[in-house]
């Protein structure tokens, strides 16, 4: 059945177009609404080459394309964390490590939908605000396409790396003296003229990409207790709980996780207001964090997210930089995965919840781990190691051994 657009907030249907973003009655966003035509028996989409990407559950997306800008994005892998769940005191406790996607994060999935969608409606450029991750994945993902590249970058706020694959994809650089929020009104701008296609999360059609990832959970385990994302621009969450929403309207799965939306303290909008019992966020003008990916204060999927927190019984919590950075030690050095700050957000939440008595000690949990390490390999300075300075071989052996046999311990942060 062909897709239609239905806003967030008052239902009213449009019929679909590429550059309908926002509900010309009430203003609020739109989401993609439709019924697949077939509906292929969940063990199909495992059978099909990972090479496919997002897809592999081409059925379940509201595109039809022969023709996909895909990089095999997805089928990224879960990874159970049993030294952690005895730690942080939780049954099952798995990531979903979308730092192994093609650019190193989930955005991958929504790009492959939107860079599709913005071949196929004849744009010659793109363009997309951001904090680093969107960036470096539509410069990929446009590269391939052969679109121009058009990134609104806060200056000075945009980890190392994620510049890196923005520079290496080609895209052209404007950097915004404010920010995200400044650089993600200067993006719906240029959105109104007819040259550009935005990238960014207040398109529906990229969430459409990101619902995989839950499709993918139920793929491995069904559906689980409870999900936590990291929450920014807020699309992502609203994304996964579509996903496990439609999952069970076709009639794939009876059940709904709880949805767990995290922020950083410093830039918490929803977290903050729903924590205090408002039914609406409290928008800041100057976010921060050192989870830069997250360094957000008016996030544009706010309503959406709520919903699928609200609609859920989830929740929203905050955590502080310290917390966010215990995560990520905890995630690396007892687990081996290497997470960006904002990426460990979620487990952030999860050890607090987890101590405040949040689970009930019988349940299925996945954080879902956004971005990967290298992204932001500044963030290494905050943690603690061991570096010995040597002026010769023996001299090398010699410290070596001093600290296999316990006679040194030179544990220091760096930076
Ligand atoms: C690594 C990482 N994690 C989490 C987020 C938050 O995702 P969302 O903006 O969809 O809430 C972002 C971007 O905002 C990100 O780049
Ligand atoms: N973390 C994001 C912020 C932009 O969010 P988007 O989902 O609206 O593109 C980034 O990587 O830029």
């Amino acid at each position: 059945m062909r897709p239609r657009l239905r806003c967030v907030n008052c239902g009213a249907e449009y019929d679909p177009s590429p550059k309908l973003f926002t509900c010309p009655k009430c203003g609020h966003l739109l989401e993609v609404v439709f019924t697949p035509d077939e509906l292929p028996p969940f063990t199909e989409f495992r059978r099909r080459s990972r090479m496919m990407g997002i897809w592999r559950f081409k059925e379940l997306l509201p595109l039809k394309t022969e023709r996909p800008v895909t990089m095999g994005e997805g089928s990224t892998p879960l990874i159970r964390l049993e030294k952690l769940e005895k730690i942080i005191g939780v049954r099952r406790l798995y990531v979903k490590f979308e730092g192994a996607n093609p650019t190193g994060s989930f955005k991958d999935r929504g790009m492959s939908l939107a860079i599709t969608l913005a071949r196929e409606v004849g744009s010659k450029a793109v363009v997309a605000a951001s904090t680093g991750n969107t960036a470096a994945s539509a410069a990929a993902y446009a590269a391939r396409a052969g679109l121009k590249t058009f990134l609104l970058l806060p200056r000075g706020k945009v980890a190392l790396g994620k510049l890196a694959q923005s520079i290496m994809h080609g895209a052209i650089i404007v950097e915004i003296e404010g920010n995200f929020d400044l650089a993600l009104d200067t993006a719906k701008e240029l959105a109104k003229r007819d040259e550009f296609y935005p990238l960014n999360s207040f398109n529906p059609w990229r969430l459409e990409g990101q619902k995989t990832l839950g499709f993918e959970l139920f793929e491995d385990i069904g559906v689980p207790d409870h999900i936590f994302v990291p929450v920014g621009n807020a699309g992502n969450i609203s994304a996964i709980w579509k996903g496990f929403k439609e999952l069970k309207r076709w009639g794939y799965s009876d059940s709904l996780p709880k949805m767990n939306g995290i922020q950083a303290e410093g830039a918490s909008p929803i977290a903050s207001a729903f924590k205090a019992g408002l039914r609406a966020p409290l928008f800041t003008d100057s976010p921060e964090t050192v989870a830069t990916a997250i360094r957000i204060g008016k996030p544009v999927n706010w309503l959406k997210a709520w919903k699928a927190v609200t609609e859920s019984g989830g929740t929203f919590e905050s955590v502080t930089d310290s917390e966010i950075l215990r995560a990520q030690r905890l995630l690396a050095r007892e687990e081996g995965i290497a997470a960006e700050p904002a990426g460990a957000a979620s487990v952030a939440g999860l050890i607090k919840l987890a101590s405040q008595g949040y689970f009930n000690g019988d349940e299925t949990v996945v954080a879902v781990v956004t971005g990967h390490g290298l992204k932001d390999p500044d963030s290494a300075r905050f943690h603690p190691t061991m570096r010995l300075r040597a002026i010769s071989m023996d001299d090398a052996i010699e410290k070596v051994m001093e600290v296999l046999e316990g006679r040194s311990v030179e544990e220091k942060a760096v930076g």
